[in-house]
């Protein structure tokens, strides 16, 4: 590992149990928590994460607000959310005169507007073991300390019988790989692609968003630009199950990040917007060919 990732691994890596609830809300004062959910047809699911959040600032005071942007949905998502105590905002009524792109990194991006908290975390609604340590081990390094603007959560993921430590599929084959290439100083981040996480506002309204599946990359990759490796911490917060998607889709999103990345190495570019995969219909071998990524949004604080 890059002698600077190493040494960042051991200084700023964390477990949840390292907060405890007491502790963050000493010292939380007048500082105020947003958690926002992403979500694209999560009907099944988001109701109890929605719920278990709104407990835990009730129980705690530990976050103010609730929100899920919806990425457009077909299902009862925006209903269940609302029935469950979220604000929930569609992604095409802000700003609706910029319009909306398909994707996650929209709704993360847009998510900032329609949010009043210091402190945004994000959590991914398809998670089917959520649990409250997931907000308060992710609040912990940035209650306790102003030098950290980005945290990350890993965690272990045991449905997969390979490295249940690691990241998904796109992690090890694609994200991993590109980053210790191009930014090895990142290389200490467990789990670079985790949908959970969080990070001051005063962070997210100067970076550009990127687009769909590249908007983590983006974030991790900017942070560190912008502010060095010391303004990221990590969190083990044990184990998460989540949904899962097909080859051909991790495909796609394999290739949003390597757009997002590319775009980043000084002097790269990646070319094309778009994947070709290839589907057999009626017997033949057919070319598809999908849009997997638009330029990035900018700074929220030059569009709101
Ligand atoms: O167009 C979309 C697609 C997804 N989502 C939501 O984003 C979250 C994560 O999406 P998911 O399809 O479950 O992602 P994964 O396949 O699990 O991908 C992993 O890797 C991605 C790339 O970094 C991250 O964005 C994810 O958070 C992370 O869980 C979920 O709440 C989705 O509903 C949207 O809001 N809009
Ligand atoms: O996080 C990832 O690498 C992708 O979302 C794939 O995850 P999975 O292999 O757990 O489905």
């Amino acid at each position: 590992m890059h002698p600077g990732a190493a040494a960042w691994y051991d200084r700023r890596t964390s477990r949840w149990s390292d907060w405890p609830v007491e502790r963050l809300v000493a010292a939380k004062r007048d500082t105020t928590v947003s958690v926002v959910l992403p979500a694209l047809d999560e009907e099944p699911t988001v109701g109890e994460i929605v719920s278990s959040v709104v407990k835990l600032g009730a129980d705690t005071g530990l976050v103010d607000e609730v929100v899920v942007v919806d990425s457009g949905s077909v299902d009862d998502t925006a209903a269940v959310a609302a029935a469950a105590g979220a604000a929930v905002y569609h992604r095409d009524d802000i700003l609706p005169e910029l319009g909306s792109r398909p994707g996650k990194g929209e709704v993360l991006w847009k998510s900032l507007l329609v949010t009043r908290g210091d402190i945004l975390v994000y959590v991914d609604a398809d998670l089917t073991d959520f649990q409250p340590h997931f907000v308060t081990g992710l609040l912990g390094p940035l209650l306790t300390d102003p030098g950290v603007r980005l945290v990350k959560a890993f965690y272990d993921r045991p449905l997969l019988d390979v490295s249940a430590a690691g990241g998904g599929r796109v992690t090890e084959l694609a994200a991993r790989p590109l980053l210790n290439a191009h930014f090895p100083e990142l290389a200490g981040v467990v789990q670079p692609l985790a949908g959970e996480y969080a990070g001051r506002r005063s962070l997210l309204e100067w970076l550009p968003f990127a687009a769909g599946y590249g908007v983590e990359t983006g974030i991790l990759i900017d942070t560190w630009r912008a502010h060095g490796i010391d303004s990221i911490a990590q969190v083990d917060l044990g184990e998460r199950t989540h949904g899962h998607q097909d080859t051909a889709a991790l495909g796609r999103m394999a290739a949003t990040i390597l757009h997002t990345v590319l775009n980043r190495v000084p002097g790269g570019r990646a070319e094309g917007a778009t994947l070709t995969q290839f589907q057999r219909k009626e017997g033949v071998v057919t070319p598809v060919t999908h849009e997997i990524t638009w330029p990035d949004r900018p700074p929220i604080r030059f569009a709101g």
